[in-house]
This record gives C-alpha cells, sequence and structure tokens, in this order.
C-alpha cells in the first residue's frame, strides 16, 4: 500500500493511521467505511478528497461528496480548500443542497423558474395560516405540526407520486381539488400543494422528489449529470434516507464510484426516516463492495472509551465493534448521583469551576442533555457561581418565548406594565388586534396612563364589543385581589390555567413548551424553598429579571457550551458532563419500542464519545414527569461498572427499584410491540365501536386513527387491538 501523505498546508491535519489511509487510497468502485466515533472520519474525508484532486488528477468539479449538515459543509468546504489550494472545491453539499444545484441548472425541465423558493418550517406555517382562514379551520382541527407531520407522511406514504400533480396540473386544476376537498387532511393537502405551486415553493420533500423526476423523466440530463460525477462520497451514511437513497443510486451509475461512509452506533436520527439497515446491507445491494474498518480512536482516554463501549454492547441491531484508544493517558469517567436536581446542577458548576481553575478554558467543556427543559438548573447554578455559558441550539430557558409570556402574566399582575400587556394580552386570542391595541395606545398617550388602565377606562366602548377584553380585565383583578397570603408558584399554576395560556399550547400541541412552563413552575417551587424567607411575587420577579437579564454570551467567547446530544453530534470537548441521566429523560419517556430504546442507548453513546479528556454523568433523585420518583436511567447501569468512578453513589435501594422500574417500562414496550398492518382508507370493524374507516397511522402512538359510522369524533385505536377488515 502506498504511503499518502497530501500536500498543502497540514499543520493541523494529523499523520493518517493506517486505516485511514486506506480509506484515502481506496478510491475505485464500492467502499463502505465503518467508522467508529472519533476514529477521524473527518480527516479521512477531506484528504480522501485532496488525493483524489492532487495526487489523482481530478477535477473538484466531478466530485460530489455529501454531507449531512450545511455547517459540516462548510467545515469541510474550507479543509479542502487549504488542501488543494483550488477554490473550486466541487460539490460539497447535503443532498437538499445538491437537488437545489441540479434543478437550478435544469429548471426547464420542471417549468419553474430558476429562482424557485425553498421552503422551511416558518414558510410553511404561513401557508397553513392562509389555508385555515381560506377554509374556516382552526387548531382544533389540526394543529400547524400535526399537519406539517401528516403532509410530509402523504407525501412520502399516502400519495408518493404527489408531485405529478404538481407538475402536470395547471394551477387552476390544482386549486379547484383543493376547493372541491371535503375534510381536513385533504383540505389542508391540497390546499398546501397549491400554495406551494402558487408561489414556485419546495420543501425538502420536493427537492429530492422532483430531481429524481427529472432524472427519470430526462434521461440526458440523468446522463450528464452521472458522467459529471465521477466520484461520490457520502458522510454520516447511518443517518441516510430512502428517498436520498434512490437518488445516490441514480448519481453512481455511470462510473460506480462510490463512497459511503458511517457509524451504525451512531444512528440518532430514525424519527426523520433514516434506515442503518442501508448501511449494513450496503454490501449487498452493491456486490463487490469493500468494507473497511476505522476503529482507532484518537479523541478520547481509554477511560472515556471503556464507559462508551460497554454501554453500545448492550444493543443487539448493529456490527459489534469495540473502539481501541490510541490515546494513552488516563483521565475519570464520574457518575455522581445527587439528592436534587439543583445539587446536581451546583456539583456540575462546582466541577466546571475547579477544571478551569486547573487550567481548562471554558470552551473546552460541554454540558449535555437530552431534552432543553434539563438546561435550567445548570443555567441557574453557572450563574449563580459566575461562570460564563453559552446555550447552543435554541434560545436560553428564560429567553423561551413561553417563559416569557409566563413571567409577563406574573408582571400583568403584580406591575401592570405595557410590555408585559402587549406581549400577553392577546394571547390566547381575545380579539384584541393591531387596531383595538392602536386605540388604547392613543387613548394612554392622550391620558397618560398605562394600556391596562386605558382598557379598564374604556372597555365598555364598542370598540371592544366582541372581544374577551372583561375577561382579561377580570382575570387581573381576581388575581390582584387573591395574591396576598398566596405562594407565588400556586399563583403562576392558577394563571396559566385561568388565563387559558396552557389550554392553548394543549390545543397546538406543543408539548416542548408545556413541559418548559412545568420546569419554569418547578424552579419557582424550589425558589419558595429554598429562599428561607417568604418570597413575595415582587422578590420572585426580580429574581428572574436578573436570570433573564444576564448576558448571554456568544459562542466565539471562553464559555462552557450548553446543547441538546444531538446538537453535539459531531463535536468534541475537553471535558463533558452529561447531565439529567434519569429513566425518563434518557431514555426518554417516550420510548414505544424496542428500536426506539436502542436508539436512545445511541444517543447516550454519541453523548459519551464527545469528551477527549473527562466524562462526568450526573443525575437526581426527586419527582420528574407527573409526579413519578425519578430513577438513575437505565444506561448508567449499562455501563461496567469498573469503568466507572463514584462521586456519589446511589443507596442500592433505589438502584433496586430502579431496577423493576426498567422491567416495567420493558413489559409495557412488549405489550405495546405491534405493528400497523391496515392501509388508511381500509374499511375495519372494532369489537365495540363497530365498523369504520381508518383514516390515518400515528406511528408515535403506535395507533390508528379511525372514523366510526356511529361515533361523532374520530378515535385513536392501538395497534394492540384485533381490527377486522370488512
Ligand atoms: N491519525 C490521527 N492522528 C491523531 N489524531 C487524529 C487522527 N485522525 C483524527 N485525529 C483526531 O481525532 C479526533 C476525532 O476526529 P474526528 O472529529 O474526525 O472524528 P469522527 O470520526 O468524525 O468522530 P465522530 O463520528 O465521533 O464525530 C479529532 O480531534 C482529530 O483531530
Amino acid at each position: 500500500m502506498t504511503t499518502y501523505r497530501a500536500i498543502g498546508r497540514l499543520d493541523d491535519e494529523p499523520q493518517l493511521n493506517a486505516a485511514q489511509q486506506q480509506v484515502v487510497t481506496a478510491t475505485e468502485g464500492y467502499v463502505r467505511v465503518i467508522a467508529g466515533a472519533g476514529t477521524g472520519k473527518t480527516a479521512a474525508l477531506t484528504q480522501r478528497f485532496a488525493y483524489l484532486v492532487n495526487e489523482l488528477g481530478i477535477l473538484p468539479g466531478n466530485i460530489l461528496c455529501v454531507t449531512f449538515t450545511n455547517k459540516a459543509a462548510n467545515e469541510m468546504r474550507r479543509r479542502i480548500r487549504r488542501l488543494t489550494g483550488d477554490h473550486d472545491t466541487g460539490y460539497i453539499n447535503t443532498f437538499h443542497g445538491f437537488c437545489v444545484s441540479v434543478l437550478q441548472e435544469d429548471s426547464h425541465a420542471i417549468r419553474y423558474p430558476k429562482s424557485f423558493l425553498v421552503l422551511d418550517n416558518s414558510d410553511i406555517d404561513a401557508m397553513l395560516q392562509t389555508i385555515y382562514e381560506e377554509r374556516g379551520l382552526t387548531l382544533r382541527d389540526m394543529t400547524f405540526s400535526a399537519a406539517r407531520d401528516m403532509i410530509e407522511m402523504q407525501k412520502l406514504k399516502e400519495h408518493p407520486s404527489y408531485y405529478l400533480d404538481m407538475l402536470e396540473w395547471s394551477i387552476a386544476e390544482l386549486h379547484d381539488r383543493y376547493m372541491q376537498a371535503d375534510n381536513v387532511r385533504d383540505i389542508i393537502f391540497y390546499g398546501y400543494l397549491y400554495q406551494e405551486r402558487k408561489c414556485f415553493g419546495l420543501d425538502y420533500n420536493d427537492l429530492i422528489v422532483f430531481t429524481l423526476y427529472v432524472f427519470e423523466r430526462f434521461p440526458d440530463i440523468c446522463l450528464t449529470w452521472q458522467q459529471r460525477l465521477e466520484y461520490i462520497m457520502i458522510d454520516e451514511f447511518q443517518d441516510i434516507d430512502a428517498l436520498q437513497y434512490r437518488l445516490m443510486e441514480v448519481l453512481q451509475g455511470y462510473h460506480k464510484n462510490l463512497f459511503v461512509v458511517g457509524d451504525p452506533d451512531q444512528t440518532i436520527y430514525s424519527w426523520r426516516g433514516a434506515d442503518v439497515k442501508l448501511l449494513l446491507d450496503f454490501d449487498k445491494r452493491f456486490p463487490g463492495t469493500r468494507t473497511i474498518m476505522m476503529l482507532e480512536n484518537h479523541r478520547s482516554v481509554p477511560q472515556v472509551l471503556a464507559v462508551a463501549n460497554s454501554l453500545i454492547a448492550k444493543n443487539h441491531m448493529r456490527i459489534p465493534k469495540d473502539l481501541v484508544a490510541a490515546r494513552r493517558s488516563f483521565g475519570p469517567t464520574v457518575w455522581h448521583h445527587a439528592v436534587s436536581p439543583q445539587a446536581e446542577a451546583a456539583w456540575i458548576a462546582e466541577g466546571v469551576a475547579a477544571l478551569h481553575g486547573k487550567g481548562v478554558a471554558y470552551r473546552d467543556m460541554a454540558v449535555l442533555y437530552r431534552a432543553h427543559y434539563a438546561s435550567r438548573s445548570v443555567e441557574e447554578a453557572l450563574l449563580k457561581a459566575d461562570i460564563p455559558y453559552s446555550l447552543f441550539s435554541g434560545v436560553p430557558f428564560f429567553g423561551r418565548s413561553e417563559i416569557k409570556d409566563a413571567l409577563c402574566y406574573l408582571r400583568l399582575i403584580a406591575v401592570g406594565d405595557d410590555l408585559a400587556f402587549l406581549r400577553v394580552a392577546n394571547v390566547p386570542k381575545r380579539n384584541l388586534g393591531q387596531r383595538r391595541m392602536a386605540y388604547l395606545r392613543q387613548y394612554c398617550d392622550e391620558h397618560g396612563c398605562t394600556m391596562l388602565q386605558a382598557l379598564e377606562a374604556t372597555c365598555e366602548n364598542d370598540i371592544f364589543k366582541r372581544t374577551k377584553a372583561k375577561q382579561l380585565l377580570s382575570l387581573v383583578h381576581g388575581f390582584r385581589r387573591s395574591v396576598e397570603g398566596r405562594s407565588v408558584s400556586e399563583v403562576l399554576s392558577a394563571l396559566l390555567d385561568e388565563s387559558g395560556y396552557e389550554q392553548m399550547l394543549r390545543t397546538e400541541g406543543s408539548q416542548e413548551r408545556l413541559d418548559n412552563l412545568a420546569e419554569l413552575k418547578q424552579s419557582v417551587y424550589e425558589f419558595e424553598a429554598t429562599c428561607g424567607e417568604e418570597v413575595t411575587l415582587d422578590c420572585y420577579l426580580h429574581h428572574v429579571a436578573l436570570l433573564s437579564n444576564a448576558d448571554i454570551a456568544d459562542a466565539s467567547k471562553d464559555n462552557v457550551r450548553l446543547m441538546t446530544i444531538h446538537a453535539a453530534k459531531g463535536l468534541e470537548f475537553s471535558h463533558v458532563f452529561v447531565c439529567s441521566l434519569s429513566e425518563g429523560v434518557l431514555p426518554s419517556r417516550k420510548t414505544r419500542t424496542v428500536e426506539a430504546m436502542e436508539e436512545e442507548r445511541r444517543l447516550a453513546f454519541v453523548a459519551f464519545t464527545r469528551a477527549k479528556d473527562g466524562l462526568y454523568l450526573t443525575e437526581a433523585e426527586g419527582f420528574g414527569h407527573q409526579g413519578a420518583p425519578r430513577y438513575p436511567s437505565r444506561f448508567l447501569l449499562d455501563i461496567d461498572s469498573a469503568a466507572l468512578e463514584f462521586s456519589n453513589r446511589p443507596a442500592d435501594s433505589q438502584l433496586d427499584d430502579a431496577r423493576s422500574a426498567y422491567e416495567a417500562t420493558d413489559r409495557w414496550i412488549a405489550d405495546t410491540a405491534g405493528q400497523a398492518s391496515i392501509e388508511p382508507g381500509t374499511r375495519v370493524a372494532h369489537k365495540a365501536f363497530g365498523q369504520g374507516v381508518v383514516q390515518g397511522i400515528d406511528e408515535q402512538k403506535r395507533a390508528y386513527i379511525i372514523v366510526f359510522d356511529d361515533l361523532d369524533t374520530p378515535r385513536c385505536i392501538s395497534f394492540r387491538v384485533k381490527l377486522e377488515v370488512v
């Protein structure tokens, strides 16, 4: 084997190990690389690109390199530019980004303008808004997030040839189809197709499907692209979905130089349609595939790897492999059991401070968690200890809109200021829109009062007929009268309930936002319990004002990084704290299948393998969702105990209880493990409800949505229950 040393500036490009060398130089035919966490995929991939260009003379414009995110594509481009010195970095892109290139170049094939729109979620929501208004739908019919999911499912499963309607029907025909639709799902689906077409918008699914359409319908265009792409490399192949796979199959058809790299143990996007089998069975689909294993981990000290290896070994759906540490120095892997979430957060803050005292930069430390809401207590502890941090992906806890709304409701009672009024007077909707707000503002200007006072003075005027202005005022007055002597936590709970705010979130289906509110209530309660003196509403509001005004520094600064595990994928840090490792958090309490449980374990594996020198696993006792007792995550007990050091060990009785809780969950999963076997549209009979039609399938809930002849509203019926096909 030739030893390859890339030319170019290589100061921070490592000297490749033997497996990486093979990866770089195996350029022809089908090559599959199974690369463990931290085994240096990025270096191998970039140097492979550079090898093709620098050594073999391939033109960058004839290489397609597919990454999973835009961020990864940018980083890859930067490194490749440095190695090749060429500004043309060819096609380094996500699948969606690549499809945009194809559809722009060949837009005439779909008769769209080159300037077509790529739609994101907020564009889709704006379209839904229009459809709901035009056809008189409300969020009670379907929340926007459910509508987006429904559209995606229709496009993928129920109407996979929908794109033909978009491409072959005239806009008037699409409009007619939409206006003739007579059930909620069809109204939304055809309304959306019509809206998309009207503005020449394409969502992510369309980008791939339209590209495939162009390649199928226009063989000459297809051949041009196939001939152009002499070499194709795909990173993060474990996360590829079925449509992307089809696209890849077409693209490689001429030169047949296809290189894929992935780690089956890091599949964490099954919920988005990723299918790890496509990596595992790659050699069967492409006979003659050469497989290279990359197992030498250059990132982590052996103790971190011992923890990660012993955890992931508990999964069954995988290629067994152990990562081997290339590094020799030893660092600790600690399990800290705390008596409360505050104590857990305080321990993390102390740990961060101690490491910083030993010279570790803040930016080299990360706190990772499964769900956003877990960041709250850590944020508070870091603020208290004066440790700078940045929150990645997502707004800081106290900056989240539902938290701000809740605090503004409290402020409306305690202070009654205009900002709070403006923020929540019409949330939930009370018909106090722009016109009426402008009226109040003018009244304030003329009378020098607050908007709340203006409303009090004018609520009998005609302009407030058919609004809920009076209900708002009586809510505020009622709470002002009763606030004395009530605890803040009690006031907050009652306010969120009586104002209709929580009901609004439930109707929208915003579970994450409801969870955040539950977390806020919990934090108020804890503040009261730990404050030592009686906590008035004013005193609490001052306390949180300090938290919300805290200067949340940006990413380039020397800050501790706080992020979800999904956001940490592909990153590394010297010291990693993984917090809230409780059963019900990681694994999530929404885990309903054996497959999903394995995915949760892979998520823990991804979290653990981000650590270079030190890994700290923390959890706390107390009570979690709906008052259920918290137990340490099953994943902590999966780890080889010899690989762990305890900072504080849970009592044996707690561990026994935890094991019983795991067993109960496993039994429940086994019980509900049925698969959907009936297609939507089928007529079925239920032993109690009689006959009905399957309207859809809710994979999350593992249930059919059925409209029964004799019931007014649809029902979710678990896969578990026997239904007879009529
Ligand atoms: N041959 C090598 N010698 C020394 N260090 C290396 C070598 N290859 C990679 N590294 C270092 O190992 C670390 C992990 O590499 P990289 O981030 O590319 O891993 P990865 O395979 O993408 O991991 P993951 O899938 O877990 O994100 C990096 O710090 C990188 O600089």
